[in-house]
C-alpha cells in the first residue's frame, strides 16, 4: 500500500525514493551525498567503529574465548566516543564495543530470571527506530546516535530502510542492561509489512506500543495492539514525541484508554509539552528527572526528589497521581489491595516504592493495566528510564505461562520464527528456545516439516552483525546456520523420539482432562496466519536465460517472507507476484536488483479480485481417455451453490449415493477437482470463494487413475461456475486519512469520486481523522494525490477491511475494461 505524505525530514527522503519529481532540495541532496562519501564513512569510523561495520558490511573475523568462537568487533580507542561529559549517570556497562572478552563470554549464558525478550511496536512514524537506537546508545552498544533522517540507524539495516527511512524487516538486537540481557525487536510500522509484526509478537514476552503523542492512537497502532491481544503479550506505553508541537500527554492517554479500551497506570508526568518538555516526573517514586539541555547526547541527566520548598506544584500534582496509582493498582491486585488497606491506609506516602513496583509488575504481567511513560527519543529524553521499565514491569521467560512447556519436561523444543537469506551462509534462521538447549553441530527434528536436519552454528545477532556463541538455553534467540528446510513457524525439537514422547504426555494429558484427542501427534507452537495479497503483477527476468535465477531469488525471497506468493500464469506462462501492497512488491522488485543483480521487469500492478455466485446451477461432464492401453472412463453430476458464510475454500458436500460407497483415494481426487477449479473463476480468472459443490452422481470405470477423476471433477465445477449467476468480489480498505481543516474539503471531494464511503470524522488535536472506507483499486497511488491535494500536509493508513461485491454498473465497467486489454 501506498505510505502517507508526511511533513518530516524523512518524510522527505521518502519523497527522494519516489522519483525526480519529489526530489530532495540541493543542498540535502548534496549533504547526503557526502554522508555516503567515503570520507564520511571515515570519519564515522572515527566515531564508531561497530557504525562502519554496519555500513560497509565488512565481514569480521573470528575470536575464541574459553573454546567458544565468537566473532571479534574491532576496538575503536576508548575516548572515540562522542564529545560531552564522561559521567554516565544511567547507562549500564558497555556491551559489545570493542574487544571486550568478558562481555562477549557474560552474554553466552544469562539467568533466564534476567532476560527479556521485547519488541518495539507502533504505527508507522511514531519513532521505534529512533526509540532503539536511543536505548542501544545508553545500553553501550553503539558509540555515537544513529538516525533515521540521516539513514545510518543499526536496526533499519536494510538499503532499502535507510534509503526510505522506514523499518521494513524487523530487527533483533541483543544487549545487556544493567544485570539484563535484552532480545529486542524493531518491527515495521507499515500495514503493508504486518505479517512481520505478527511473527514477531508471537515469540516475545513483552513489548513496548510507541505512540506519538500529538497523535495518541493510530490506525495501525490499534491493529499491532490487537495483535499483540492475541498472542497475549504483556505490554507498555511509550508516549514519545512529547517535544513535537500539538504534544499532548492528557490527549494521547485519553486515546489509549479510549481507542485501545485499556487501563493506562500513569508511572510518569510530562514537565513541559512541545517546546517547554524538559523532563519527566517519576511518579512512584516522587523524583524529578531532568536532562541536562547542555548535554548533547541526553546521557546526562539529573534524578532529584520532589519538595515543598522548590517544586509545590508539581509535587501537589505527583502525590495526587500517586495515590491515584495506589489506588488503581489495588483495584487490580488483591495482595496490594491487602498490603495498602492494612499497613498503608493512613498514609500512602509511606508505602515503598518497591512494593509499588512489584504490583505494578503483577499487573502488567496479568494485563489487566498497561504502564504507561513519556519522553522524546530525538531529543533524547525519557530514553533510559523506559529500559528501566522494560527490565522491571514486563516479564522474563520463565514468567510466561507456555502450557506446552511441561510437555518436553525440560528436552529441546524452539520455534523457528524469521528466515533470513545470507549470501554467503546461505538460510539463516532465527530462533527462541522455549526449554531446553541447542547447540552447534547437533542435529535437530523439525516437528512441522517431519524432517531432521543440522544446525552448523549458531548466532546471536546484533543487527546486521553476528556472534558466534556455544550454546543458546531456554528463553533466549538467536540465528541458527545449517537449517536448510525449516521455514518460518516450523516447531525445532532435540529429536523424533523427543517429539513423539511430548505428544504422548500431551495426549495423557487431554484424556486426564477428558479433552477431545486430536492433533496430539504433532505438539507444534501455534505458527502465524499468513494473510492472503490483495496486488499482483508479473515480473519478467531481462533475458529467458535469466528465468532459472529469478525463480530462484524468489524461492530465497518467499522463505523469507511469507506473505509474498508468487505463481505461473498457466496462460501467459509468466511468473506472477503477490503482495500485500504497492510498497510490499515495490520493495521486493529492488531487492531483486540489489541483491541478486537481476533487472527484472514488472507488469502493471493489479487489484486482486475475487469471484463468487449468487445463484446454483448444475452440470455434468463426461472424460473419457485412453492413456497407452488403459482406459480412463469419469462421468461426473454436480451443483454448484452460493454459500452464505465466508469460506475462501469450496465446501465439498456428496449427495447419500454418492457418499456411501466412495473410497478414500476419490474423495481426495474430487476435493482436488474442485480446489483446483475454484483457483480461476469464470469472470476474471480470479479465485471463486463462498461457494459449495455438492457432487450428485459419479461413475468411474475400473482402472481410472485418480488425476482423470480430479480432471473431470475441475472441469465440470467451471462448467457449473460459467452457468451461475457470478458477482466480483473487490478488496475494500479501511482508510484514515490526517489532514488539517483547511484541507478537509478537498480530501472529502475526492473521497467521494473514489466510491468512498466516510464513516466519521475525529477532531484530533488541530487535525480532522477522516474515516471510512474505500475500494483497494480507487486509491492505487494514493499517495501522490493526496499530497498534491494537500500539499503535502495530510497523512493516511490504510488496512484490508474485506472483500465486497461490485455493483453492477462498476463490474461490468471492470469486465470490459479487463477484456479489451486494460
Ligand atoms: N519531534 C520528534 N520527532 C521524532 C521523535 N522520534 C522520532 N522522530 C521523528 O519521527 C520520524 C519517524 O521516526 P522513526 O524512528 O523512523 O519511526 P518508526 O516508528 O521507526 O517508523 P517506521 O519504521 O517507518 O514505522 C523521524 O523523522 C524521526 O526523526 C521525537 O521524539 N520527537
Amino acid at each position: 500500500m501506498p505510505w502517507g505524505t508526511r511533513r518530516s525530514r524523512k518524510s522527505r527522503r521518502r519523497l527522494a525514493a519516489l522519483g525526480p519529481s519529489a526530489a530532495p532540495a540541493p543542498a540535502r541532496a548534496a549533504e547526503r551525498c557526502q554522508r555516503r562519501s567515503p570520507d564520511y564513512i571515515l570519519q564515522k569510523s572515527k566515531m564508531s567503529n561497530l557504525r562502519i561495520l554496519s555500513l560497509s558490511q565488512k565481514r569480521i573475523s573470528n575470536l575464541r574465548i574459553n573454546n567458544a568462537c565468537c566473532c571479534e568487533i574491532p576496538a575503536g580507542p576508548r575516548g572515540s566516543g562522542p564529545p560531552g561529559p564522561l559521567r554516565t549517570c544511567y547507562s549500564s556497562q558497555a556491551g559489545l564495543v570493542g574487544n571486550d572478552v568478558k562481555s562477549l563470554h557474560a552474554i553466552i549464558n544469562p539467568p533466564v530470571a534476567k532476560i527479556r525478550n521485547i519488541g518495539i511496536m507502533a504505527h508507522i512514524d511514531a519513532g521505534k527506530t529512533t526509540t532503539t537506537e536511543r536505548i542501544l546508545y545508553y545500553s553501550g552498544y553503539t558509540r555515537s546516535l544513529g538516525d533515521v533522517d540521516d539513514g545510518d540507524t543499526v536496526t533499519d539495516f536494510m538499503a532499502q530502510e535507510r534509503e526510505r527511512g522506514i523499518t521494513i524487516q524487523s530487527a533483533a538486537v541483543t544487549f545487556d542492561w544493567k544485570g539484563h540481557r535484552v532480545n529486542l525487536i524493531d518491527t515495521p510500522g507499515h500495514v503493508d509489512f504486518t505479517l512481520e509484526v505478527e511473527r514477531c509478537l508471537r515469540v516475545l514476552d513483552g513489548a513496548v506500543a510507541v505512540f506519538d503523542a500529538s497523535a495518541g492512537v493510530e490506525a495501525q497502532s490499534l491493529t499491532v495492539w490487537r495483535q499483540a491481544d492475541k498472542h497475549r503479550v504483556p505490554r507498555i506505553c511509550f508516549l514519545n514525541k512529547m517535544d513535537k508541537t500539538g504534544a499532548s500527554f492528557k490527549y494521547a492517554v485519553g486515546s489509549i484508554r479510549e481507542k485501545l479500551n485499556a487501563r493506562p497506570l500513569l508511572l510518569q508526568l510530562p514537565i513541559g509539552e512541545a517546546k517547554t518538555f524538559r523532563g519527566v516526573v517519576d511518579v512512584v517514586r516522587k523524583e524529578k528527572l531532568l536532562w541536562n539541555p547542555s548535554s548533547a547526547d541526553g546521557r546526562d541527566f539529573e534524578r532529584k526528589p520532589l519538595l515543598e520548598t522548590s517544586d509545590p506544584e508539581l509535587l501537589r500534582e505527583t502525590t495526587a497521581a500517586r495515590n491515584a496509582l495506589i489506588e488503581q493498582v489495588a483495584d487490580l491486585d488483591d495482595e496490594f489491595a491487602g498490603l495498602v488497606l492494612g499497613e498503608f491506609s493512613e498514609d500512602f506516602d509511606l508505602l515503598p516504592a518497591e512494593k509499588l513496583q512489584t504490583a505494578i509488575h503483577r499487573v502488567t504481567l496479568a494485563q489487566t493495566a498497561v504502564p504507561v511513560l513519556c519522553g522524546s527519543a530525538l531529543r533524547n529524553k525519557g530514553i533510559q528510564p523506559l529500559v528501566d521499565a522494560v527490565t522491571m514491569y514486563l516479564p522474563s521467560p520463565e514468567e510466561r505461562n507456555y502450557e506446552f512447556l511441561r510437555w518436553y519436561e525440560g528436552d529441546l523444543c524452539a520455534l523457528a520464527f524469521k528466515v533470513l537469506h545470507d549470501k554467503h551462509r546461505g538460510p539463516l534462521v532465527l530462533v527462541r528456545v522455549y526449554s531446553g538447549t541447542l547447540k552447534p553441530q547437533s542435529a535437530v527434528h523439525n516437528i512441522s516439516g517431519n524432517c531432521t536436519e543440522r544446525i552448523s552454528r549458531l548466532l546471536l545477532p546484533f543487527a546486521d552483525q553476528h556472534i558466534e556463541i556455544p550454546a543458546l538455553t531456554a528463553g533466549n534467540i538467536a540465528l541458527t546456520v545449517g537449517l536448510k528446510q525449516t521455514a518460518t513457524g516450523d516447531t525445532i525439537v532435540s529429536s523424533k523420539s523427543s517429539a513423539l514422547a511430548a505428544a504422548r504426555r500431551a495426549e495423557r494429558e487431554r484424556e486426564g482432562q477428558h479433552r477431545p484427542a486430536g492433533g496430539a501427534e504433532r505438539p507444534l507452537l501455534a505458527g502465524v496466519e499468513i494473510p492472503e495479497p490483495v496486488f499482483f503483477c508479473t515480473i519478467e527476468p531481462p533475458s529467458v536465460a535469466r528465468q532459472p535465477d529469478l525463480d530462484h531469488a524468489l524461492q530465497c525471497l518467499q522463505r523469507e517472507d511469507p506473505s509474498l506468493k508468487v505463481r505461473l500464469d498457466p496462460e501467459s506462462g509468466q511468473t506472477v507476484l503477490c503482495g500485500m501492497g504497492e510498497l510490499h512488491i515495490e520493495i521486493i522488485h529492488d531487492r531483486i536488483r540489489r541483491e541478486y543483480g537481476l533487472e527484472t521487469f514488472l507488469g502493471p500492478l493489479q487489484v486482486a479480485y475475487r469471484e463468487t455466485i449468487v445463484s446454483a446451477a448444475r452440470a455434468t461432464d463426461t472424460l473419457d481417455k485412453t492413456v497407452g492401453d488403459r482406459r480412463h472412463l469419469v462421468t461426473v453430476e454436480l451443483e454448484a451453490q452460493p454459500v452464505g458464510t465466508s469460506s475462501a475454500a469450496p465446501v465439498a458436500r456428496f449427495s447419500e449415493s454418492v457418499s456411501k460407497d466412495l473410497l478414500r483415494a476419490s474423495q481426495e481426487a474430487i476435493e482436488n477437482g474442485l480446489h483446483s477449479a475454484c483457483l480461476q473463476g469464470p469472470l476474471l480468472g480470479s479465485p471463486v470463494q463462498d461457494v459449495a459443490i455438492t457432487v450428485h452422481s459419479l461413475t468411474v470405470h475400473p482402472g481410472t487413475s485418480t488425476t482423470m477423476i480430479s480432471a473431470c471433477v475441475s472441469r465440470c465445477v467451471q462448467k457449473a461456475l460459467k452457468k451461475a449467476d457470478k458477482q466480483i468480489l473487490e478488496p475494500l480498505m479501511k482508510l484514515e486519512v490526517t489532514v488539517t481543516g483547511d484541507y478537509l474539503s478537498p480530501v472529502l471531494a475526492d473521497l467521494a469520486q473514489r466510491r468512498g464511503s466516510i464513516q466519521e470524522i475525529q477532531t484530533r488535536q488541530d487535525n480532522r481523522v477522516v474515516i471510512g472506507f474505500v475500494p483497494l483499486a480507487e486509491v492505487m497511488g494514493y499517495s501522490t494525490v493526496l499530497r498534491t491535494l494537500t500539499s503535502g500536509s495530510a497523512s493516511f493508513a490504510l488496512e484490508l477491511s474485506s472483500y465486497q461485491a461490485m455493483n453492477p454498473q462498476d463490474q461490468s465497467a471492470l469486465l470490459s475494461r479487463k477484456s479489451g486489454g486494460l
